[in-house]
């Protein structure tokens, strides 16, 4: 997937100040692509732009060299998987938490039960989360919030077997906000690795992830991009490790791209990324030799 912005502008639904201004970058197919910028300076709104959950004021994005707008909105998102800095939480089991990231896959039906459990479990391995499902009695069946509907005034009547393998598949557990973020992920990849999805991007995971987790999230993602040709757009703080590897850097301040280009050619422009960079570096080196 081909993605361009032509000289874009956008502000909220009533607002007036312009949070995007005046944006434009090209990245080709297959691209790593990682976003900096301070907070605020406009890296998230650029995802709700090109999955169009808000149109631009002025300027274009172009798809595949075709105007965002000329496509279906339906069509667009089902060759996107996003990750947000929020995502949903569903009272479901591990395994429907991660299911539901590819409601539109028409492979998997009861018959293919097995295929699908086999092909969340590889979801679960790519996104870090496999500690998680050991430690679980049920492992991906555990049910993450209670179960209602699963509780009904004839389980006691059905027997004490019954009753019994209903407490085992409603017995809930709570996770941490590093483990429903691994869930996330996972749930994230479950849908990237799809054929159907042309392009994976990746907001700021960081909060919940160290630094050696987030990395190798990262290299997981850019193989994953790199073997099937994916356009991979990732958004962080921590950007050292991550922009040596990007073969794009957009660099956000208050709504502009002030600089874009790789790692080195930034850092001898010694503007906006160079000062970024300067100012982390120390942890940076130590975080690139952890993983080199
Ligand atoms: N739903 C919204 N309605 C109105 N203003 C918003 C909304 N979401 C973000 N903004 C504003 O748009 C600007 C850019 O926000 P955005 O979240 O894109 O920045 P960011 O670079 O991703 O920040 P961070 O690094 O903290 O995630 C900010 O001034 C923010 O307050």
């Amino acid at each position: 997937m081909n993605i361009t912005f032509e000289n874009v502008t956008f502000s909220y639904p009533k607002k007036t100040e312009n949070v995007i201004r005046d944006v434009s970058f090209t990245i080709k197919q297959g691209q790593i692509v990682v976003i900096v910028g301070l907070t605020g300076s406009g890296k998230s709104t650029l995802f709700k732009l090109i999955n169009r959950l808000y149109d631009v004021n002025s300027g274009t994005i172009f798809v595949n060299r075709h105007p965002i707008t000329s496509y279906m909105t339906k069509s667009l998102r089902k060759v996107m998987a996003m990750h947000y800095q929020t995502y949903t939480h569903y009272p479901l089991s591990i395994y429907e938490n991660i299911l539901l990231g590819d409601a539109d896959d028409g492979s998997i039906d009861a018959e293919n039960e097995q295929a699908s459990r086999d092909s969340v479990m590889e979801a679960i391995e790519m996104g870090g989360a496999e500690e998680i499902i050991e430690k679980q009695p049920a492992g991906m069946d555990t049910a993450l919030k209670p179960n209602f509907r699963a509780r009904g005034h004839k389980t006691e009547a059905a027997g004490p077997e019954f009753k019994a393998k209903m407490d085992e598949i409603t017995k809930t557990s709570e996770l941490s906000a590093g483990q429903w973020q691994k869930l996330a992920l996972a749930r994230l990849f479950y849908r990237a690795k799809s054929k159907r999805v042309r392009l994976v991007a990746v907001d700021e995971p960081s909060a919940s992830l160290d630094p050696k987790m987030e990395y190798s999230l990262f290299e997981r993602l850019r193989s994953l991009s790199s073997i099937h040709g994916k356009t991979l757009i990732y958004v962080t703080h921590r950007f050292g490790y991550l922009t040596k590897r990007a073969d794009l850097i957009l660099v956000m301040r208050e709504g502009q791209l002030v600089e874009q280009g790789r790692h080195n050619d930034l850092l001898k422009l010694n503007g906006e990324y160079a000062n970024l960079y300067k100012l982390q570096a120390e942890a940076f080196m130590s975080d690139d030799d952890m993983m080199e």
